[in-house]
């Protein structure tokens, strides 16, 4: 297998680059620098000498022995300074040595799982770990990277084993006079691995949403101040404003941190009948992603009938309350409103996020319903009496089986270029 190295760090200029390189031959990236490795979990700075590049910088240098690595493999961490022309230069060198090749994204991970040290569950969390943005979602990501959902997994798969050693027992037994009823025992650990799937089913969504953000749409007619707000919430003007009412056409997004909540705001097109083709796409764009939102907030304006359902929790808030006096409402001009504004979203959304279950991700959520529907006919069948116990059995062993995919014991080579495919180059 070859060594592989990239790129650790964010390409570009920055105090510090990590080169990282992995693999068996790892510890001759230190000789190809021109010195003797540095002894294992040990760091060292050493000037880089190379034969024909002559003196790259000087650098510490970090060493993994094989087994206690990240990888799993031997490593060694160039950690340089921060340069694009020192890095380039390092990348090359290691380029040219026999047997190492550049590391595709996500491959150090990739060997991480192949080596047993991170599971399948671990690894997606790992990959939400990188991407997190917020409180709620660094939270959410290094429950999963702990391995709380596979510690899940694993007990659900020892209750359905043990069901099924009770299942077995009694049809090898079934000649004998007093059969033992095992029924009861059955059903019980069938029932409790019923229940927590079930849970993580229903608290997929949730935690889907809080994984990938929520969505919470500005929607009203035309010229009621919607642009402006969002540009109020994000404290710059990511959206056109103009008193021309159809002036917003595409979908505007700005991404914020609502005290750790994850929340896209989306600015739409001013709902109305109209003419102009354009301005009408752009209504249809505005009508679907409002629908789908997480959340709407409608600013009222004068009392149009909007094509848009309100939907539970939506907030409706009259705007440019600058104009009237009665001290509610919210205008993007002034500011007025827009604390009030964000903690009702924040306490929607976070009262929704207090539901989240461990699977956060399709391709988890798939697994777990395929097992609860085996686990389903396997309940039935058992329920229908020992002469049953064998088909009950087969319906066990394909939900433990849909268990062992979820951590990626088995079935897995389908699923790897899928997950590994959204990491970046030098995870
Ligand atoms: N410089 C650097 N920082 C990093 C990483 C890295 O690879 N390099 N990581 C990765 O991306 C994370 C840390 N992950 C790591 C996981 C395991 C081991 C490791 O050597 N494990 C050994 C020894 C454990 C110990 O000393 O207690 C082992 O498990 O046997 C190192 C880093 C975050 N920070
Ligand atoms: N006084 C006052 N004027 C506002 C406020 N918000 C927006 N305006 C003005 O109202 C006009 C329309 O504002 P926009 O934010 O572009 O309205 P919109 O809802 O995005 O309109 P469309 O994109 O056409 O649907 C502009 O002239 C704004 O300056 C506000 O809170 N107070
Ligand atoms: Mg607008």
């Amino acid at each position: 297998m070859d060594t592989i190295f990239a790129l650790a760090t964010v390409p570009g200029k920055s105090g510090v680059a990590v080169v990282r390189v992995s693999g068996a031959q790892a510890f001759e990236s230190c000789r190809l620098f021109g010195f003797e490795p540095v002894p294992p979990r040990r760091t060292a700075l050493r000037r880089l000498v190379h034969k024909d590049h002559g003196f790259l910088d000087e650098a510490l240098v970090l060493t993994f022995a094989e087994g206690a690595s990240f990888t799993g493999e031997p490593v060694v961490e160039f950690h340089l300074h921060g340069s694009i022309a020192i890095a380039q230069a390092v990348l090359t060198c290691l380029s040219d040595v026999d047997g190492f090749r550049t590391a595709e994204p996500g491959e150090f991970t990739r060997r991480a799982l192949d080596n047993g040290r991170l599971d399948l569950t671990q690894v997606e969390a790992l990959s939400d770990l990188i991407d997190a943005e917020t409180e709620m979602q660094r939270k959410q990501a290094l429950s999963g990277f702990s391995g709380r959902l596979r510690d899940a997994a694993e007990t659900w798969r020892t209750d359905l084993i043990h069901a099924l050693s009770l299942l077995e027992a009694t049809i090898d037994f079934a000649d004998e006079e007093v059969p033992v009823d095992v029924s009861l025992d059955v059903s019980a650990l069938l029932g409790r691995v019923s229940n927590d799937l079930d849970r993580e089913i229903s608290g997929f969504s949730i935690a889907e949403r809080v994984r990938t953000g929520f969505e919470v749409a500005i929607v009203g007619p035309p010229n009621a101040g919607k642009s402006t707000l969002l540009n109020a919430l994000a404290g710059r003007e990511a959206a056109i404003t103009s008193e021309i009412a159809g002036t917003t056409r595409d979908v505007i997004e700005v991404r914020m941190d609502l005290d750790g909540l994850p929340v896209t705001f989306l600015d739409t097109a001013g709902l109305r009948d109209t003419e102009d083709v354009i301005e009408a796409k752009g209504i249809q764009r505005a009508v679907d992603r409002a629908s789908r939102a997480d959340l709407r907030v409608f600013l009222a304006g004068s009392g149009e009938v909007s094509q848009v359902q309100k939907q539970d929790g939506d907030l409706v808030v009259q705007a440019k309350s600058d104009l009237t006096d009665d001290g509610t409402g919210v205008s993007g001009k002034t500011g007025q409103g827009i604390p009030e504004l964000i903690s009702n979203v924040k306490r929607v959304l976070q009262d929704r996020a207090t539901g989240a279950g461990l699977v956060s991700h399709d391709r988890q959520k798939d697994v777990v319903i395929r097992a609860r529907s085996h686990l389903a006919e396997a309940l039935t069948f058992a329920d229908k009496g020992p002469e049953f116990y064998d088909l009950a059995s087969e319906e066990l062993r394909a939900a433990v089986f849909a268990l062992e995919r979820l951590v990626g014991r088995v079935d897995v080579e389908d699923v790897l270029d899928k997950v590994f495919s959204s990491f970046c180059i030098g995870k």
